[in-house]
């Protein structure tokens, strides 16, 4: 049984807010970014990236941040438009912040990593003030990242985006999405993530994610149900926790546990894995699909993305994830 209830009547299907950055993966792939010459440049953030596989996915979307008022604030709003994404949330800073950068090394399919330039960057200073409540109040789901999070304004932006969302009737969905580069101190990142986990009706993070919330917790045996079972005494409904290639697996408050299996995929890098399982799963329980079916969409979609050079600009269309996942069962696509 799904135990989410999406609100009906509302114009806008998911709102995110969050960070809208730049990725620049390397085109020289398997080798160190030392010897790295030549970058594409796409739109990233995580919750960038899951908005635009919303949008490719068909759904009605919407973003709420702060850009820099520079080529890439601009590049990215452009991006945005061309994608269907309303923009409308997007505050321009005008204080001289940057955009920020994510820089990718593939030094080979298993082993990537992300150089983040972002000081001073410009979602980070995202205002409470500059929240749309009426983009909150006209969407059925609302996301978080935890990013966001790490420091003030950007921080008390987010807390009131969850106060909205809770007094329109939107879905708040958590994707964990931890960068420890913009946290000043472990301990006050789980704070943080703890007290904003508590309003999300649907929670999704790494293993390794859900460890970093539970300093202050005891669960020795890093027991996947033992973490979900914490936040139903909150208002999750659901509970994700992924384990890259292992796949990932769901609980709910019912005691019930769904597993999925990853896809087999051709990696070309690992990142983005989480943003485009993310909006798979989404898009799978918005349609009314069963937990296991949206977390097995959500994981093909996962498999399209680590198989392509992008995050954003690879995010699928559903009828792009439906014939993956049949090439898979007829065996024509293997592990590379
Ligand atoms: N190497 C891989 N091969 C196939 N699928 C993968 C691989 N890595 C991740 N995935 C898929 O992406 C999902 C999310 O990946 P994961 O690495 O756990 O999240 P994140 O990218 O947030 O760290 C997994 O549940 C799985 O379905
Ligand atoms: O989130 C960022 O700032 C960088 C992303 O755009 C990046 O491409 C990435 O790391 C995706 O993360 P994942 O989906 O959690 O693997």
């Amino acid at each position: 049984m799904n135990p989410i209830a999406f609100p009906a009547g509302k114009p806008i299907d998911f709102a995110a807010i969050g960070r809208l950055c730049i990725d620049l993966n390397a085109n020289e792939i398997n080798r160190p970014m030392e010897e790295t010459m030549t970058f594409t440049k796409y739109v990233g953030g995580s919750p960038a990236n899951i908005t635009i596989g919303m949008a490719r996915l068909g759904m009605k979307t919407s973003f709420i941040g702060k850009i820099a008022d520079d080529q890439m604030g601009r590049f990215i709003i452009h991006y945005l438009d061309k994608n269907g994404i309303d923009a409308s949330g997007v505050v321009t800073d005008r204080t001289g912040a940057v955009t920020g950068l994510a820089f990718t090394e593939i030094k080979s399919p298993t082993d990537c990593s992300i150089l983040m330039y972002r000081d001073n960057a410009a979602d980070l200073l995202l205002t409470a003030a500059e929240v749309s409540e009426e983009i909150i109040a006209g969407t059925k789901v609302l996301l978080i990242s935890g990013t966001a999070l790490a420091q003030s304004p950007s921080r008390e932006a987010v807390f009131q985006s969850l106060q909205y969302a809770r007094k329109h009737g939107a879905v708040i969905a958590f994707d964990l999405d931890y960068r420890p580069y913009t946290w000043v101190s472990p301990e006050e990142t789980a704070v943080y993530y703890n007290l904003a986990a508590e309003w999300c009706d649907i929670i999704l993070g790494t293993r390794e994610e859900f460890d970093m919330m539970e300093r202050f917790e005891h669960n020795p045996e890093r027991s996947d149900q033992v973490t979900a079972a914490k936040w139903f005494n909150h208002a999750a409904g659901i509970v994700i926790i992924k384990h890259g290639k292992e796949g990932s697996i769901a609980y709910t408050p019912d005691g019930a546990s769904h597993r999925a299996e990853s896809y087999p995929a051709k990696v070309v890098k690992t990142f983005g894995a989480g943003d485009s399982y993310a909006a798979g799963f989404l898009y799978g329980i918005m349609q009314g699909w069963d937990i296991k079916r949206s977390m097995s969409f959500g994981s093909a979609a996962a498999s399209i993305v680590i198989s392509s050079h992008s995050c954003s600009d690879a995010m699928p269309g559903a009828d792009q994830v439906q014939d993956y996942i049949l090439r898979c069962e007829r065996g024509e696509i293997t592990a590379s």
